[in-house]
């Protein structure tokens, strides 16, 4: 029997439950935090030999050199020649779709004139290189190859440095296919913290990039957070997360399913029921505990289930909207009759899924939208990863004679007040009258 939480949005203390619940990756993060710091600390002093050790200690694979790491392009190509050709086309139209959306997102540069003459904008350029988390610890995320690599080629990044983890050497062809298709660079088979790391400070083996992206677990997120500065990141996208609001009329066996695909991920997912109507809720309840155990990763599930997923009920929409508002999910599922209506009121969600047709596990693989998304209640303040997070931007100005004349007095007067006499000199030094 599962032994989700089941809460009443109404019943005393159910805000301080709530919170404990949500606040789970602050309490549990000292101790990954020492393990992130000694690994990120050991790979940026001793490289490749850091490397090695923590491939043979976290992902039980022993390597002599840190030339086995890379997994050669002639390799990839073998997987995309050899899969079979239904996984090949599922690949292909993914990564079509993916692209189809997201070059939708192109920023391009911008300038305009004043009527002096003077000239103001915005150019904007690709990021030279970026490092690729693809994660591989407790499933295979073909599908993460191509929601990080499509956006880069599409913004025009030169180098794409993949990492993906192999734990006891498993290779997952899909992974090294959608590596091909994707036209990636170089993909090591690193993962967790010392991949990370490699990517930041760069190995004898491993080159530094200018940013990290890409989803992975806690540690994997633990290391970006740490690493940042020294490179980009493009987010905290760590555990899955999905959050279902549901109006008591979709078949409860489909809400427990959506509820498993994000449990299923990892002991950390969460998974979380948000209804107004009791018995609906009990009747997921119920659809749970009888499908739990056909699912093969029953355990995980359960696990990630019990420790952090919840039931809650509330008394009516509006209160749905302030939880979803609260918890701010990776993935949210509206599973109404006009998801369009609630759009306006919600402002904190990775994605939104609107209607009871559209499952959360769609956009996972290949409905358009990126896949690597804000987790841990940072969709408050990130989006999903896009082409604009391999696109960077520089301010122009161009002034001209007259502009000089203008903008030289008011900087100058600025400058003064701010007792800075060297600015205002230059800034006056061009001032005709
Ligand atoms: N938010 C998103 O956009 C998104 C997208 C896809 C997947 N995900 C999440 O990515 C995660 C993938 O996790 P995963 O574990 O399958 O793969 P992963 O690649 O993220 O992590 C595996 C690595 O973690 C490290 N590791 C594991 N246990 C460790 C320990 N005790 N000490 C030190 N290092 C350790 C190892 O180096 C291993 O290689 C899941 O949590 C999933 O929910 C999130
Ligand atoms: N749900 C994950 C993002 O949290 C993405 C994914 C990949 N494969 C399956 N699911
Ligand atoms: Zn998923």
């Amino acid at each position: 029997m599962l032994n989700i939480r089941r809460l009443s949005a109404n019943a005393a203390g159910f805000r301080e439950e709530l919170d404990q619940l949500l606040a789970w990756e602050t309490v549990s993060n000292q101790s990954v935090n020492d393990i992130v710091n000694e690994v990120c600390a050991r790979v940026r002093q001793e490289g490749d030999a850091a490397l090695l050790e923590y491939t043979a200690k976290f992902d039980r694979l022993e390597l002599k050199s840190g030339a086995e790491l890379e997994i050669s392009k002639d390799r990839l190509q073998q997987a995309l020649q050899n899969i079979p050709a239904a996984q090949r086309e599922a690949l292909e139209i993914s990564a079509q779709r993916v692209r189809d959306y997201h070059e939708r997102q192109v920023q391009d540069s911008w300038t305009y004139e004043e009527a002096d003459g003077t000239m103001l904008g915005q150019q904007v350029t690709p990021l030279d290189s970026v490092g690729l988390y693809v994660p591989g610890g407790k499933a295979a995320y073909p599908s993460s190859v191509i929601m990080n690599a499509i956006p880069a080629k599409v913004a025009g990044v030169e180098k794409l440095i993949m990492v993906v983890p192999t734990p006891d050497g498993e290779v997952n062809e899909m992974v090294l296919a959608a590596a091909a298709i994707c036209e990636v660079d170089a993909v090591f088979t690193l993962g967790g913290a010392q991949a990370v790391a490699a990517l930041a400070y760069g190995t004898e083996t491993v080159p530094a990039v200018d940013k990290i992206v890409g989803p992975g677990n806690i540690f994997v997120a633990t290391a970006k957070r740490l690493v940042f500065g020294t490179v980009g990141i493009d987010m905290i996208a760590g555990p899955s997360e999905i959050l279902v609001y549901c109006d008591g009329k979709t078949n409860p066996d489909w809400i427990a399913v959506d509820l498993f695909s994000q449990a299923e991920h990892d002991e950390d997912a969460q998974a979380i029921l948000v209804t107004q109507d009791a018995d609906f809720a009990a009747q997921v309840y119920d659809s749970m505990n009888k499908l739990l155990p056909t699912m093969p990763r029953k355990e995980i599930i359960q696990k990630a289930l019990d420790d952090r997923g919840a039931i809650i009920v509330v008394d009516n929409e509006d209160q749905a909207i302030e939880m979803i508002n609260i918890i701010a999910p990776e993935h949210l599922e509206l599973s109404v009759d006009d998801p369009k209506a609630l759009l306006p009121k919600i402002r904190h969600a990775g994605a939104i899924f609107m209607g009871r047709y559209t499952a959360e596990a769609l956009g996972d693989y290949c409905a358009g939208p990126n896949h690597v998304l804000p987790t841990s209640r940072t969709a408050r303040f990130s989006s999903p990863l896009g082409v604009y997070d391999f696109q960077k931007r520089s301010s122009l100005i161009m002034v001209s004679e007259d502009g000089a004349n203008t903008l030289g007095k008011i900087a100058g007067e600025l400058a003064d007040g701010e007792g800075l006499q060297a600015h205002a000199a230059s800034a006056r030094y061009r001032v005709k009258d």
